[in-house]
């Protein structure tokens, strides 16, 4: 049996110290990533081995990575011949979860020079036409949240026995979220299609209760990674320094995200602090604003606007296609943002 906080060689230091497929090797150098964040580095090995493997880390700490890499080198490096698919399939709780994760996907294949595709499913409401268009340039890797997944397979867009013969990896991402966006039946669907020889990783900024339930649904035995992420990508250190009044309450040398907490005596002030933290440049670069309702986050921004300051509004009520857009728009800079509830 595993050992359940077993992790991987730290001498591990480099790209190249992970004994990935070259193209992929080649890729991340592309990319500009120098080295492996301690959520790759811990992972990446185990999953070469093969072993499940359990993973939780912050988010932003380069867990999508984590679990492509190793997804793009087992199909690089296996036998099995092209064209039965999907050999890999990767959940995610939301829509726009699955673009982000083809998007980082595709980025690496680009740069990898390869031919394998990876695609995500369309969105819950489509035609079953648009689903098979997908599934007819048999993508190697497919992304879907489970409940799209689910219909595939009760609507037979999908065969169970082609799922047996060519699924090699599955991974759960964001797994805290998958079942408590409600997904519990689609994934103990999914669940009995998965061959017994599939290789699981599941990741997840948390580990509650119902995460538990979900390894042992789809694990064997798996290597459990812990990361208290000392790992900075970009860290900022700009906003600590220019933050000269304001409380660190988490300032680790080299943390991915520095927390701060500023007291604001008067609730009728929190707009103005705001605008001044943006507007002296106090806080730079995009900022995400959360606030508890949606009637606030529009009167969030009504004010920023009216002193300059561009952004856009984000919630649940909005059509999923408009959330899209506005995600793209805010990682091309075009606006900052407020969002209406977290
Ligand atoms: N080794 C690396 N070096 C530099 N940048 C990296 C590295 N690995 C990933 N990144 C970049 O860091 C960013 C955050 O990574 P990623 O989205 O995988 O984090 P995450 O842990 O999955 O976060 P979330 O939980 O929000 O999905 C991405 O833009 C990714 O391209």
């Amino acid at each position: 049996m595993a050992d359940p906080t077993e992790t991987a060689p730290s001498e591990v230091a480099s790209f190249e110290d992970l004994s990935l497929n070259p193209c992929l090797s080649r890729a991340v150098s592309k990319l500009g990533y120098e080295r492996p964040t301690s959520v790759q580095m811990q992972c990446i090995p185990l999953a070469l081995e093969g072993k499940d493997v359990v993973a939780r880390a912050r988010t932003g700490s380069g867990k999508t990575a984590a679990y492509l890499l190793p997804v793009f080198h087992k199909i690089l490096e296996s036998t099995v011949p092209r064209g039965t698919f999907p050999r890999a399939l990767i959940l995610v709780p939301t829509r726009e979860l699955c673009q982000q994760v083809r998007d980082e996907a595709v980025k690496i294949l680009n740069g990898s020079g390869g031919t394998l595709r990876v695609e995500q499913l369309p969105p819950t409401g489509s035609k079953p036409a648009e689903t098979r268009a997908v599934l007819g340039v048999r993508p190697d890797v497919l992304v879907a949240t489970p409940g799209r997944f689910a219909t595939c397979l009760k609507d037979k867009l999908l065969q169970p026995d082609s799922l047996q013969k060519a699924l090699q990896m599955l991974v759960l991402d964001e797994a805290d979220l998958l079942l408590s966006f409600g997904y519990e039946k689609d994934l103990n669907l999914i669940a009995t299609q998965v061959p017994p020889g599939c290789q699981v990783m599941l990741l997840s900024a948390t580990m509650p209760e119902n995460v538990e339930r979900l390894k042992q649904l789809v694990l064997h035995d798996p290597v459990v990674v812990e990361v208290d992420d000392e790992d900075g990508i970009g860290a900022d250190d700009a906003l600590a320094s220019a933050a000269g009044g304001i409380t660190d309450v988490d300032a680790g040398p080299a943390q991915l995200v520095k927390h701060f907490t500023l007291d604001v005596a008067k609730a009728q002030e929190k707009l103005l602090y705001l605008l001044g933290l943006l507007r002296l440049n106090l806080v730079q670069r995009k900022v995400i604003i959360f606030v508890n309702t949606v009637d606030t986050g529009f009167r969030v921004k009504l004010f920023l606007e009216h002193f300059g300051v561009r952004c856009v509004v984000l919630n649940s009520e909005l059509p999923s296609n408009s959330r899209v857009h506005i995600l793209q728009e805010f990682n091309r800079g075009l606006q900052q943002m407020t969002r209406g509830t977290s």
